[in-house]
């Protein structure tokens, strides 16, 4: 990593005297010649990532994080992110997403199907971060592998599998280089790896094949984008596009990293805030019930009239962003300038959580902060930043918030809710802000769809 040397900490130190301005939740940490700084100020945040994409650039992860999220999108650089992220990118597109919607309810209502058939004396107690966990894998599943969906399932859960050897690994003080001793979990993890590796790329041999025969018959005008078939076109269409099954299997890991948990805890924590804001969930019932009826699955212009749910969605909770300055003329801000070589790490939480930008009710959860829209909740037009800001944004936030909008509605439909008497509230920073005590919610059964179990039983 590019390094400042001799004259950082003369410039930088200026900065102490802006405490409050700049660092928000501060610290200020010497590493080697290196200098990292915290900017929580919306100002600086908006002047880094409206600068060129050159200018910035994101750090390198922890090989244990890196090993989690794949050399995809997450964590590419330079050239090679910039032909990934246009080569993906229309998997994202909002027309593409929202083909998706039949795919995403046929997964949500047979989760509320099974949460029905659990609550036969109306109620039931559910966990929900776990069920949502399942749901948002089942939908990024889709996103990723398309037609390919039981293959993509399989593959994903040897990825879940990956994920929990490498999540035990983190628990663990941190050696560097013993992930490449042949311990018995570094073993299981590299068989795992060679399965998934195996997997893909029959899986993706397969899809080549039938792209042939799609493309000579024209079968799939109509079908979402997924990232398997836009990976593999690219790789196909002409050698220079340097696509390697490789970059697709990273990718995939990527996905699958990036995709499941974010969305799931979305979903947790609004779920959590309506059960513990009985007022916001009945307003927000109501409003479902306005727009979609208490019954139809809410379709693609449904999802954008609400806008009391899209008020919840502050409950967004991505923890930070960790970035470097490489521009060799600083980069200023009331003066002063962060130089070339600085770590720059975007608490997003604790931004959002700042009272002089959020106003003294910072802290509390109040979605009609948001119904001017998002660049008016604030003082600040970027103190909402949820999914990033710039180049680096978040690819799948269209798909996110689409999920999660659908997924609030149709349960709002069939079930009020509230927090079971053994919740906990301890949200606990672990990369996202997770409910260290899981998430336990009793649902109660709607009177209209009362009726729809008493005929189905
Ligand atoms: C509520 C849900 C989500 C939140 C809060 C969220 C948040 C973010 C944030 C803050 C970043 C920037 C990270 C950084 O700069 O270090 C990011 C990047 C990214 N997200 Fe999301 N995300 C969500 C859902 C998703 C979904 C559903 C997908 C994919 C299916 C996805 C894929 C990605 C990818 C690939 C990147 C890297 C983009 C790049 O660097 O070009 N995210 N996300």
């Amino acid at each position: 990593m590019p390094s400042t040397s001799h004259n950082i900490l003369p410039r930088v130190l200026p900065f102490y005297h802006n405490w409050k301005k700049i660092y928000g939740a501060t610290f200020l940490v010497w590493f080697g010649p290196t200098v990292r700084l915290t900017v929580s100020d919306p100002d600086l945040i908006r002047e880094i990532f409206t600068s060129k994409s050159e200018f910035y650039e994101k750090n390198e992860a922890h090989p244990l994080v890196k090993q989690l999220e794949g050399d995809g999108l997450l964590s590419l650089k330079g050239e090679k992110w910039a032909h990934h992220r246009k080569i993906i990118t229309p998997t994202f597109h909002m027309e593409n997403v929202k083909l998706l919607i039949p795919v995403m309810a046929t997964s949500i209502v047979d989760m509320m199907d099974k949460w029905s058939a659990m609550s036969s004396s109306g109620e039931v107690e559910i966990e929900v971060s776990e069920w949502f966990q399942n749901l948002t894998e089942d939908i990024i599943t889709r996103t990723a592998f398309g037609s390919s969906y039981e293959d993509g399932k399989a593959i994903f859960k040897l990825q879940a599998q990956q994920m929990v050897l490498v999540a035990e690994a983190f628990q663990k003080v941190f050696i560097p280089g013993y992930r490449f001793l042949p311990t018995k979990r570094n073993i299981n993890s590299w068989k795992l790896d060679k399965e998934i590796r195996k997997s893909l790329i029959k899986l993706i041999d397969r899809r080549r094949e039938n792209s042939n025969s799609d493309n000579n018959n024209n079968v799939h005008e109509k079908c979402p984008k997924d990232l398997l078939s836009l990976m593999i076109q690219a790789s196909n269409s002409s050698p220079s596009s340097n696509i390697t099954v490789n970059d697709i299997v990273e990718e995939c890991k990527s996905f699958f990293f990036a995709g499941k948990q974010t969305t799931s805890n979305l979903l947790t924590w609004t779920t959590v805030l309506l059960a513990m804001h009985p007022q916001w969930q009945l307003q927000a019932r109501a409003e479902v019930l306005k727009v979609c009826g208490a019954r139809d699955i809410p379709t693609k212009d449904d999802v954008v009239k609400l806008k009391t749910m899209l008020g919840t969605k502050g409950s967004i909770h991505n923890a930070n962003c960790y970035y470097t300055w490489n521009d060799t003329n600083g980069c200023g801000a009331w003066g002063y300038k962060v130089p070339r070589g600085t770590e720059l790490l975007i608490p997003i939480l604790a931004v959002h959580h700042d009272q002089s930008i959020w106003g003294n009710d910072a802290k509390e959860f109040n979605p009609a902060r948001f119904t001017e829209g998002v660049a008016r909740a604030a003082k600040h037009p970027v103190a909402f930043i949820p999914f990033g800001l710039g180049v680096r944004t978040c690819i799948g936030q269209n798909l996110a918030l689409l999920q999660a909008k659908l997924a609030l509605a149709i349960i709002l439909q069939r079930f009020s809710f509230r927090l079971a008497p053994t919740y906990q509230h301890a949200p606990t920073v672990l990369m996202l802000l997770y409910p260290q005590y899981g998430a336990p919610i009793i649902f109660q059964r709607l009177p209209q769809h009362n009726q729809d179990q008493d005929q189905g039983s």
